[in-house]
């Protein structure tokens, strides 16, 4: 075959050997036939390599679910607090109005309590109203059968030097929003209401989807950056100032407040009504002292503790800056867990990496907000029920946490019994390992007879409002939903 003088050098070298025999050829053809699948092979790994690091790279996605007040939002405050430190520093200080208007709900109420008590003969009428839950009517009996409560001129005037305090939780609820209000009785009366819905699209209107979740509420409560003097009255500075009015009429309150709080025949008066306020969500009574100051400053553990109810669904994007994926998204979704928010769940199901269910087990004598006919920990039992049998969420990982497990630890020291309430727990021992492991094998039990495809148990004890030990609860978590989401990249 002739060749030209402008062929390119490289074309040259690549030509076959002028003089090559049929064999030479064969043999030539083979060995670039070899090299060229070689080739291939590499660039194919190098491709599925990059696949894999980008799929990697993919956020976490970890769903929360769980009753109302069962710790949802306190678990994911701990993921801020132990992994995302920098934005947690950053948002400390905007949860200050949420614990003021905590502790100013703790007095309203017992003044709510006190009003009724000293309004009558004896505080309770005597006829009965339709209205009236079993609870009231038991108190009404109670109360009738006791001394009066000894009220004296004392507690007229904390009534009326507190009175200033009512003012104070609307102008708090009204600037925190409506999750600053707690939910009470609803129309949603079965506990998986998630189980008939179908797509995201048909539930938009139940569910609040943001991406800044809690930071809607608390953003009204950032320090203020100076006004620039053109733009007329800054309605950041006012907020401020309101803030500041606020924190003033808390603060020139706190002796009463100690007073109330510490009060024998307020506490006598409690204990007869049955309210447990110690008990209830966001409790801040004990740290009045610190609290009810002007140049109050939320601890981290006042964080964890406070209590605003979430709405919808919230997604949280965090980079991790701590842990064992320093650098790795992850996106936790936090629900609202009332009966009535549950529908906006399933949406949420397609396509997470793991969820932690939260159930509590120190309410197992207490009735759901939104239906008093429903004991708590049955509504638990129904929901992780639905949860597991939930045939989208087969191959999810799904780790348990019995949680509010000091609660439960106070309430057997106060001589509560589990059997009054759960007749299935039979004649064992009131203690708190034997009620943990007695609800542990609950909870097991429909893992295994619901889950359409066998899997594994994961379960932990856990008081989430304790920093230190959830921590160490989260990093196993946080390995053992990564050694999921890598082993998820590594097939797909
Ligand atoms: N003592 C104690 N309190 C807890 C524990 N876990 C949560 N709490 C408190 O219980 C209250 C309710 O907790 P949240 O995290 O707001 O509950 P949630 O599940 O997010 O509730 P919803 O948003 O209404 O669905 C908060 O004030 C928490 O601080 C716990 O283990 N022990
Ligand atoms: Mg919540």
């Amino acid at each position: 075959m002739g060749r030209t003088f402008d062929e390119d050098p490289l074309t040259l070298a690549m030509a076959p050997p002028r003089d090559e025999t049929p064999e030479q050829r064969q043999l030539r053809e083979q060995a670039e036939a070899e090299a060229k699948k070689i080739s291939d092979e590499i660039d194919e790994q190098i491709r599925r390599e990059r696949d894999v690091d980008r799929r990697r790279k993919k956020p976490v996605k970890l769903l929360l679910l769980g009753q109302s007040e069962s710790g949802k939002t306190a678990t994911l405050k701990n993921f801020q607090l132990t992994y995302a430190r920098r934005e947690w520093s950053e948002e400390r200080a905007s949860w200050r109005a949420v614990i003021q208007l905590n502790l100013v709900r703790n007095v309203n109420l017992i003044l709510d309590h006190l009003t009724q008590e000293m309004g009558g003969s004896s505080g309770y009428s005597d006829g009965h109203n339709s209205d009236d839950s079993e609870l009231e009517i038991q108190v009404r009996k109670r109360a009738k059968a006791l001394p009066p409560l000894r009220f004296k001129e004392k507690h007229r005037l904390l009534k009326l030097r507190l009175t200033p305090l009512a003012g104070v939780q609307a102008d708090l609820e009204r600037k925190l929003g409506e999750a600053s209000q707690e939910v009470y009785a609803t129309p949603v009366n079965v506990a998986a209401p998630f189980e008939h819905a179908t797509n995201r699209r048909a539930l938009q209107e139940f569910s609040i989807n943001s991406t800044n979740g809690w930071k809607t509420a608390l953003d009204k409560f950032r320090t203020p950056r100076p006004a620039r003097p053109e733009a007329g009255p800054d309605p950041l500075r006012k907020a401020k100032e309101i803030e500041d009015e606020i924190t003033e009429i808390i603060a020139s309150c706190k002796d009463d407040i100690k007073e109330l709080w510490e009060d024998p025949v307020v506490t006598e008066m409690l204990n007869r009504r049955k309210v447990r306020l110690e008990d209830s969500p966001g409790f801040f009574l004990n740290d009045a002292d610190r609290l009810a100051t002007r140049n109050y400053q939320p601890t981290d553990d006042d964080v964890i503790r406070a209590r605003l109810r979430t709405l919808g669904v919230q997604e949280y994007r965090f980079i991790f800056d701590h842990g064992r994926t320093v650098g790795q998204e992850w996106r936790l979704y936090d629900v609202g867990g009332t009966r009535s928010s549950r529908a906006a769940w399933y949406p949420y199901f397609d396509d997470v990496d793991a969820i932690i269910f939260l159930a509590p087990i120190s309410p197992f004598d207490e009735k759901l907000a939104e239906d008093r006919r429903v004991n708590r920990l049955e509504d638990s039992y129904l929901l992780w029920r639905s949860v597991c049998s939930c045939k989208l969420l087969a191959r999810t990982q799904i780790i348990l946490f019995l949680n509010k497990c000091d609660l439960l630890q106070a309430k057997l020291q106060r001589g509560v019994r589990i059997r009054d309430s759960v007749p299935s727990f039979g004649d064992r021992k009131n203690d708190l390992p034997t009620a943990t492991r007695y609800f542990q094998q609950h909870f097991k039990d429909i893992s295994k007879q619901h889950s359409p495809v066998a899997r594994p148990f994961y379960m932990y004890l856990t008081s989430v409002i304790d920093t230190r030990s959830t921590a160490v609860t989260l990093g196993a978590v946080e390995e053992s939903i990564l050694r999921e989401h890598l082993r998820h990249a590594d097939l797909m």
